[in-house]
């Protein structure tokens, strides 16, 4: 299968290099060129399978070129032999025709993880067979970053720079970046937020000569191979809810887009998905955006929910790539308008758009108030990004099961959980003595000059 980048001017690319190249040098993002579609046989064929069997059946169309099925198969086998619940992925009943899906059981306690452990095991097989080294980066608001780290920790093909912004990252997600001590990673800490550290790695990217001397890689949603691995769950969930011969929907709570956009491609993989709903917090620019076609960027205020806490969502690129129908030039031009406060979407793709995407907000006080009602109701504590995704969820139930994808851990939130419901979650044993571990942070300015050379520096 061939890459394509969203703006139409960079070279197209296999899986392999699309995974090791990260942003496409003409500044967009990696898609496939055609998405290939399952039958509703082979799509019924997967209920009941093991996670890691479906990911196989789901991902070998998309990476052919770099993985025969045996390889992919051992990868995945890797990638997921650490989680902490058999199904990988577990559905839990949250009310009539409302499930909740888990996907918090993996390392680092967020969805993440079911991306990063597999794309580290991608990376290593790849790098050892080249005979390559390189550079990750990695902006995050919290969840990104510490599943990195854990992934790619100690390995001797690769090091890992991850930005986060300072004081904007809970304490566990803090601590789960700056106490690994393997010498290959690098929690940066920089000022501002996060849409500031995910526009340096950008930057960073489109500094050609500096990408080509460090080995530039990437894994933020950027990354093609992070939002595919992430399409496997959509699969696992419907069919184990009645698809194909239903129609399930889901909620996902939402920033950089990626997650959502992943429902997107298992939508057009043929996966009879009836809603695909984009749950924003306080910084609700994408629900805007879906509502009136107007993408104003605004400032990021900080919410309960952090790691959504975003205005420039990445992603969203791809989305938008679709809904002009692939027109490179028109990608361009609208990106370049974001880069000056914004742009407004055309009717058609708008159209486009909200037949595939319904949205909704949930204020702090929604948020708060849904992990207190869901505690009550069912017995479940949610973290408040999941909680966002509820409340939203709760708006657009139908006749057909909804699915809000639990995307952290609630112990990854304890203040936030502990504010709204008086309990306060405790992490899981292999995690108890975070707290006592050393820390290792470096603050840096951001600034690109500042950034550059601490990576260069630390690498060599
Ligand atoms: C816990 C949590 N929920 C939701 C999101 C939003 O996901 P996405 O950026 O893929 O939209 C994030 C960050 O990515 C997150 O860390
Ligand atoms: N919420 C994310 C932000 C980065 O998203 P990504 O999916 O593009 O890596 C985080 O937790 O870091």
């Amino acid at each position: 299968m061939r890459y394509i980048s969203t703006r139409g001017q960079a070279p197209a690319l296999g899986f392999e290099d699309t995974m090791l190249t990260g942003l496409a040098r003409d500044g967009g993002l990696y898609v496939p060129e055609t998405l290939p579609r399952m039958t509703r046989d082979e799509i019924a064929a997967l209920a009941g399978l093991p996670y890691e069997e479906v990911a196989v059946r789901v991902m070998a169309p998309f990476v052919a070129d770099a993985f025969d099925e045996t390889t992919l198969g051992d990868l995945v086998s890797r990638a997921y032999a650490g989680f902490g619940h058999d199904a990988r992925a577990p559905l839990v009943q949250l009310g009539p025709n409302h499930h909740l899906l888990e996907l918090f059981h993996g390392p680092t306690l967020a969805f993440k993880d079911f991306a990063m452990q597999l794309i580290g095991q991608m990376f290593q097989h790849t790098l050892a067979r080249r005979g390559e080294r390189v550079a990750i980066v990695g902006a995050t608001s919290g969840d990104t970053g510490s599943a990195a780290i854990e992934a790619f920790r100690g390995l001797d093909a690769v090091d890992v720079f991850v930005l986060y912004p300072h004081g904007r990252v809970s304490e566990v997600q803090r601590r789960q970046m700056t106490t690994p001590d393997e010498s290959n990673v690098h929690a940066l800490a920089i000022d501002g937020h996060f849409d500031d550290a995910q526009a340096r790695v950008k930057d960073m990217f489109n500094d050609f000569a500096f990408r080509d001397r460090v080995g530039l890689a990437g894994v933020n949603s950027i990354n093609f191979a992070r939002v595919l691995a992430q399409v496997v769950y959509y699969f696992t969930a419907a069919t184990t809810l009645g698809a194909p011969h239903r129609e399930v929907g889901f909620t996902v709570p939402t920033g950089n887009f990626g997650d959502v956009f992943a429902g997107h491609i298992a939508k057009r993989m043929g996966l009879p998905i009836r809603q695909l709903v984009v749950a924003t917090n306080q910084n609700d620019i994408l629900h805007r955006c879906l509502t009136t076609g107007d993408y104003r960027i605004g400032t990021v205020e900080p919410s309960i929910s952090p790691s959504m806490d975003i205005q420039v969502s990445s992603n969203f690129e791809r989305a938008l790539h679709l809904a002009y129908g692939g027109d490179g030039r028109a990608i361009a031009q609208l990106m370049e308008e974001q880069g000056s406060g914004g742009f407004t979407v055309s009717q058609g793709a708008l159209e486009t758009l909200q037949h595939i995407y319904a949205s909704g907000r949930a204020s702090e006080e929604e948020t708060s108030r849904t992990i207190a009602d869901t505690l009550r109701r069912t017995g479940e504590l949610l973290c408040p990004h999941t909680a966002v995704g509820v409340h939203v969820a709760r708006q657009h139930l139908d006749d057909a099961p909804m699915v809000t994808l639990a995307t952290a851990h609630p112990a990854k939130f304890p203040d936030a959980v502990e504010a709204a419901t008086g309990i306060r979650p405790s992490l899981p044993p292999r995690m108890a003595d975070l707290f006592d571990r050393d820390e290792r942070i470096t603050r840096v300015e951001n600034d690109l000059h500042a950034i550059e050379t601490i990576i260069e520096e630390r690498r060599a």
